[in-house]
């Protein structure tokens, strides 16, 4: 070997967007306590998208509190972004819940502007943004519609444009596909796996729906209730693109199987 050769450094791992440790939160209310998340420890990389999988009362919607800088935890550690200031949870967060909550006196990109607005940023490149992102969640012809005039499943896919028209880094989803039906719902995953692609944002979505958690997922998060805790945390290893077949391989069903393992249902 050449002694002078240059040994070159490795390049360090990208630190994670968010790291969880041991984290904790309890609900205090008329002088009771209730651990609502204890426990919770894991990583989410830039552009993963991490289900979070469990039994009501579990403690998911208050983990995507915690993420949103709606609660603060009791216990354990949460960081987002690099430490420096560089995230900032109202501008680098978006949300979409389980009703799509349009306003129904504002057209479809009126509303999908709104965070632009509340936000202060420049409103002709809001619109321009919007006008892209209801293509890309298959909209494009609905942006003058008023929210009434939209299935559910559309509504939902403009509450998914909404929380993209900012640029966020982290996109929070609690249920989103809860109040569809069965076939909407499996339309809507599909969509949501391009959207997330296209996207190329990390998004966390919060789901009762092991099928859907390993279908979506790049990352899943089991919780369990009683007592609230993070029973498992693994990647999910299918390749992409997926199609709903996928739900027919062994390898789909070993994962769906760990989970029901995990939630006491095997
Ligand atoms: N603001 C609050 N004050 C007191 N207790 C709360 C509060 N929010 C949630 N809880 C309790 O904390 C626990 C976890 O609630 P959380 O909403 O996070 O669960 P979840 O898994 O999202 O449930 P679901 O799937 O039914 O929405 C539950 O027992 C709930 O009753």
């Amino acid at each position: 070997m050449n002694a002078t050769a240059q040994i070159e450094p490795k390049p360090a791992a990208a630190a994670p967007l968010i790291r969880l440790q041991n984290v904790r939160k309890v609900y205090r209310t008329g002088g009771a306590e209730s651990v609502a998340v204890s426990d919770v420890t894991l990583d989410i990389n830039e552009g993963d998208l991490l289900s979070v999988v469990g039994p009501s009362g579990c403690g998911k919607t208050t983990v995507l509190k915690i993420l949103a800088g709606l609660h603060s935890a009791d216990g354990g550690s949460v960081n987002i972004g690099d430490g420096h200031g560089s995230f900032v949870e109202g501008r680098d967060v978006g949300m979409v819940f389980q009703q799509p909550l349009l306003l129904k006196w504002r057209t479809i990109t009126e509303n999908v502007i709104l965070p632009a607005q509340i936000l202060g940023l420049p409103l002709r490149a809001a619109r321009e943004r919007a006008r892209d992102l209801l293509q890309m969640v298959g909209l494009g012809k609905a942006g003058d519609k008023y929210p009434f005039e939209l299935s559910g499943g559309m509504q939902q896919r403009a509450a998914i444009a909404r929380a993209l028209i900012h640029d966020p880094k982290l996109v929070l989803m609690d249920e989103p596909f809860g109040a569809l039906d069965a076939i909407t719902r499996e339309k809507m995953n599909l969509e949501m796996l391009r959207i997330w692609q296209e996207s190329r944002k990390t998004f966390v979505f919060v789901t009762h729906g092991i099928q859907e958690a390993v279908f979506l997922g790049s990352h899943c998060a089991v919780l369990t209730a009683g007592p609230a805790r993070m029973a498992d945390y693994f990647s999910i290893d299918l390749p992409h693109p997926r199609h709903l077949d996928i739900k027919t391989t062994n390898a789909f069903g070993d994962y769906v199987k760990r989970v029901y393992r995990q939630l006491g249902m095997d």
